[in-house]
């Protein structure tokens, strides 16, 4: 029997970056929360070890595991195969589809995101129960970004990503995503940022509504967002689109380009696609309810 599980979208709310370490990665810390939708991974007992692909973002994605560019769902299946071995467990053959609707290097996470549901379907798939310290290993090591992808709900981050505190109050946003369908590296956002001491978030708040929320969000910083406008122009031409639809707030995630939009109503978010999809109609574009609190709370109540 098939087994599906979704790969949503990481949406950085806000990252201050406030340090960096010996080995040169740059200590966060940053507020995630995660789309309704995204990429799709689906597994199946096989013959044979199978992969295949389908999407808009499918195509020129490696089909292999090796190599300094594999793809991360390969990884996630043969690091989950090997530690369970280790353990004394099975990991017999399976055939992965990956739908790849989310675009690439672009600063949702959609590669981590797919090697986190990857680990999750595979995880229900083979019945394996590894140590949980088994688990939060292999996936760090397979980026800094797919631990908080395993948790897939509304929380915040330090270190690069490994510390993770959970914010179960966090409501649910109507949100647009978008991308200028053009690629930027992390790495060289990270080596165009000049200052890597910069103000870290302070406590959290006591918040009670989503527009408190808002407020206080609007109030943080992504601090990769001016070196990522250095390398990629399209970024401040997103944002500004997107900040004349009267969102309530537009910033950049994670290393960009992707930026996302707030909006109070889902009628808001509505009419903001219709505006935007007819601005750049080249361009991704994606609605979405973020994971959260309920189905609540438009920001005004
Ligand atoms: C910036 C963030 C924020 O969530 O998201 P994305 O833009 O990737 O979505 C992440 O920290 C991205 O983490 P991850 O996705 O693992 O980054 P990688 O591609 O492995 O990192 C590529 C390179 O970026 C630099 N890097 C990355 C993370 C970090 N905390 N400090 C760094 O200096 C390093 O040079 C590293 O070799
Ligand atoms: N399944 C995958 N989906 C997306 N990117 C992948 C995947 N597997 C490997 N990669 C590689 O990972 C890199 C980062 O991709 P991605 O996770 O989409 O970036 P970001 O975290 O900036 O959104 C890309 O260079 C891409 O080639």
């Amino acid at each position: 029997m098939a087994l599906t599980e979704i790969a949503p979208a990481k949406i950085n709310l806000a990252l201050h970056v406030t340090g960096q370490r010996d080995d040169g990665y740059h200590l966060l810390e940053t507020v995630v929360t995660f789309s309704d939708a995204g990429d799709v991974v689906t597994v199946e007992a096989a013959p044979e070890d199978a992969f295949s692909m389908s999407g808009r973002f499918s195509q020129g994605l490696s089909r292999e595991a090796g190599g300094s560019d594999g793809n991360l769902v390969l990884r996630a299946r043969d690091v989950l195969r090997e530690a369970l071995s280790e353990e004394g467990m099975s990991a017999p053959p399976v055939a992965i589809h990956l739908e790849k609707n989310l675009p690439v290097a672009s600063g949702i996470g959609g590669g981590s995101a797919d090697a986190a549901a990857t680990l999750r379907a595979l995880l229900r798939h083979w019945h394996a129960t590894p140590a949980a310290s088994t688990l939060d290993r292999l996936a760090l090591k397979l980026g800094a970004d797919i631990p908080m992808c395993m948790v897939g709900k509304p929380l915040m981050a330090s270190g690069v990503g490994e510390n993770i505190a959970l914010l179960p109050a966090m409501p649910s946003f109507h949100c647009i995503i978008a991308n200028p369908l053009q690629p930027v590296s992390t790495p060289q956002v990270f080596q165009r940022l000049t200052e890597k001491n910069n103000a870290p978030m302070g406590p959290l708040p006591a918040l009670s509504s989503a527009a408190g929320w808002l407020s206080w969000l609007g109030s943080l910083r992504n601090d990769l967002e001016p070196p990522a406008r250095l390398v990629q122009s399209r970024i401040a031409e997103l944002s500004g689109l997107m900040k004349d639809t009267g969102a309530a707030l537009v910033r950049m995630s994670g290393s960009g380009a992707s930026c996302f939009a707030l909006y109070e109503t889902e009628a808001q978010a509505r009419e903001s696609l219709e505006r935007l999809t007819a601005a750049r109609p080249q361009w991704f574009f994606m609605q979405t309810r973020t994971v959260g609190k309920g189905e609540t709370d438009d920001a005004r109540t």
